[in-house]
């Protein structure tokens, strides 16, 4: 989300503690994988052990058989193989379960944003942080962990071994972590900077990528692809040439490391000659702690490769860790509603102003919607009717004043259960990639004869046989194999199947042709005095038989009464009602 988000000087440890919560569930996997590797850097000592004594003793002809070669040669890579398997099986185990449990909460923290956070965030970037960032994080971290599982343990085991040989060169060869570390943190920093730009700027190009799909018609219409095109190049740019740094950055790791290590190398292979020839050890004890050495440098060269991939990984987990600790929807309310409401709302008072904005939306707003009964809101574009529906809904808090339902505060309800009471026909269709049943019957029981009622009610059942598959047809992505109509009307069966005792329609009509804007409004009417209807319609003749038609302007109530009676006092709605009469 936050694109333009800076690195902070330290994020690794509460990143790396974070993750570390999702692996501790399966941590016996983890245990167990670590064992598997033991298992297998055990036996990495055992190799310049087998060389020294080769060099030592094995040029004498009776020191040992000659089959004993293969049989302990083959012994120790099959005890490896088995070891080293198990050790990859076990930490897939554990990764995979990993990330299962990691998109779980991002899928969880998701559906539990506030509203406010989705008018910032474009779908890509939920998409991008909840499929593929786990995805990548975990691919990240098991090629970093198995690494350091194959060649950190055996490094582990052959720094014992070198000790044991010769404690005193060993420790002389400690005389360069320190120079290793600053190097390391050094080339660190850089890459966690880079890192996080790329990363930033790798979800701007997922946005426009979002954009180009959603609008593709757009896109069309104006010809704009070389437009588009340019647009997508230029963050496209933007993200090769941070990749391109953070590798820089990564590239530079290896080389700085072994620089540093080959001064170590030489001055050791200096002293342990110069020991060897002042001591006379002979050639076997040197061939052992050379070969060792040697081993334990390549060990660490993969070590320091390690860097690159892994603050990647956690400049990508923090990204997660922004959606999952964004702002989620307040619901304070602990009161649960025993029964379906009778569906009476009240507003008192009430003032809201979006985060931002410069003008209230609403603004000391006090209107009620009679239970069982039709009220219609009406009011020009932006005078705040679908800021009442978001209100109702619980999806944002009055700044000011309270709306009840039945008498009962709807802070005081938990929002599950004050949505329970609606059924919502918004503006904007949203369906699901799914069958029309599927679509109807969303998040409840599937009913086949309330389906049909449901459909026929919407004046689509006609439609639903000619399908090919009936109400188990797919209707695409947000219904794109249907005409607007259709969709409005699949909206509008949605909306009846809930059989919420709040019906809330939202410009629900408006793609509908006369026959079909009828038949549906006959439905609605046989269900009048048991649901509470609400209804927004900039089409007047829609709305004439409403019990109570409330007139918005500005955030404000203007007037209110049936159509006669608003008609007869001659005010802002008749003056509504001539200028639709005119256009028409
Ligand atoms: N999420 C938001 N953030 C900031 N301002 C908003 C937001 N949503 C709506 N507004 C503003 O609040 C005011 C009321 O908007 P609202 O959508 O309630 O109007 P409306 O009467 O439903 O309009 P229409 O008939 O065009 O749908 C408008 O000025 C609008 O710009």
């Amino acid at each position: 989300m936050s694109a333009d988000a800076r690195p902070d000087s330290s994020p690794t440890p509460s990143v790396a503690r974070r993750l570390r919560q999702f692996v501790y569930p399966h941590r016996w996997g983890a245990v167990l994988t670590v064992l598997a590797y033991i298992g297998v850097a055990a036996t990495e000592p055992l190799i310049p052990k087998l060389v020294g004594y080769a060099f030592g003793d094995g040029f004498t002809a009776d020191a040992f058989p000659l089959w004993m070669v293969p049989v302990v040669l083959i012994g120790l890579y099959v005890i490896r193989g088995v070891f080293g398997f198990l050790g990859q099986y076990l930490f897939n185990w554990t990764l995979t379960r990993t990330v299962v449990d990691f998109r779980a909460a991002l899928v969880s923290a998701l559906l539990r944003l506030d509203a406010q956070v989705y008018t910032r965030m474009q779908p890509g970037t939920a998409v991008s942080k909840v499929v593929n960032d786990p995805q990548q994080i975990i691919h990240l971290v098991a090629n970093v962990g198995l690494s350091v599982l194959r060649d950190g343990l055996p490094a582990l085991a052959m720094i014992g071994f070198l000790f044991y040989l010769n404690w005193q060169l060993t420790l002389l060869s400690l005389i360069v972590t320190p120079l290793m570390a600053l190097v390391m943190k050094k080339v660190n920093q850089r890459m966690r900077t880079m890192s996080t730009r790329a990363y930033d700027s790798q979800l701007l190009l997922v946005n426009r990528v979002d954009d180009m799909t959603r609008a593709w018609r757009v896109v069309r219409q104006f010809g704009a692809a070389a437009h588009e095109r340019e647009r997508f190049a230029e963050v496209s740019q933007t993200v090769r040439r941070n990749d391109l740094k953070t590798a820089a950055a990564g590239a530079l790791a290896q080389p700085l490391s072994q620089f540093v290590a080959s001064i170590g190398l030489s001055f050791i292979i200096c002293v342990a000659l110069w020991q060897a020839r002042a001591d006379n050890t002979g050639v076997k004890a040197f061939a052992e702690f050379v070969t060792a050495l040697m081993l334990l440098t390549s060990r660490l060269r993969h070590l320091s490769d390690l860097a690159a991939p892994l603050t990647r990984a956690f400049v990508i987990a923090k990204g997660c860790f922004e959606l999952m600790d964004a702002t989620k929807e307040a619901d304070a309310g602990t009161h649960e509603l025993a029964a379906p409401a009778q569906g009476e709302l009240v507003m008192e008072d009430v003032g809201l102003t979006y985060p931002g904005a410069s003008q209230p939306a609403l603004n000391g707003l006090s209107l009620a919607f009679a239970a069982g009964r039709t009220t219609a809101l009406v009011g020009a574009s932006g005078a705040g009717k679908s800021s009442i529906i978001h209100l109702l809904l619980g999806f944002g808090r009055p700044d000011a004043g309270r709306i009840t339902l039945d008498g009962t505060d709807i802070e005081t309800l938990t929002r599950l259960s004050l949505r329970r009471q609606f059924a919502v026909v918004s503006q904007d269709i949203v369906l699901f990639d799914d069958s029309v049943a599927n679509n109807i019957a969303y998040a409840q029981p599937r009913d086949d004869a309330r389906l049909e009622q449901a459909l026929r009610a919407a004046h689509l059942w006609d439609f639903v046989q000619t399908l090919p598959e009936g109400v188990e047809t797919n209707v695409g992505a947000n219904g794109s194999k249907l005409s607007g109509g259709q969709r409005q009307r699949l909206a509008i069966a949605r909306a009846l199947y809930k059989d919420a005792p709040v019906w809330i329609f939202d410009e629900a009509t408006s793609a509908l042709d006369t026959e079909s804007e009828r038949a549906v409004q006959q439905a609605l009417a046989a269900w009048s005095g048991r649901k509470t209807l609400i209804v927004i319609a900039h089409r007047l003749s829609t709305i004439r038989d409403a019990d109570a038609i409330h007139v918005m302007g500005a955030g404000k109530l203007v007037e209110t009464g049936t159509h006669a009676e608003l008609l007869a006092r001659d005010g802002a709605y008749a003056a509504m009602v001539r200028a639709q009469a005119g256009e028409s």
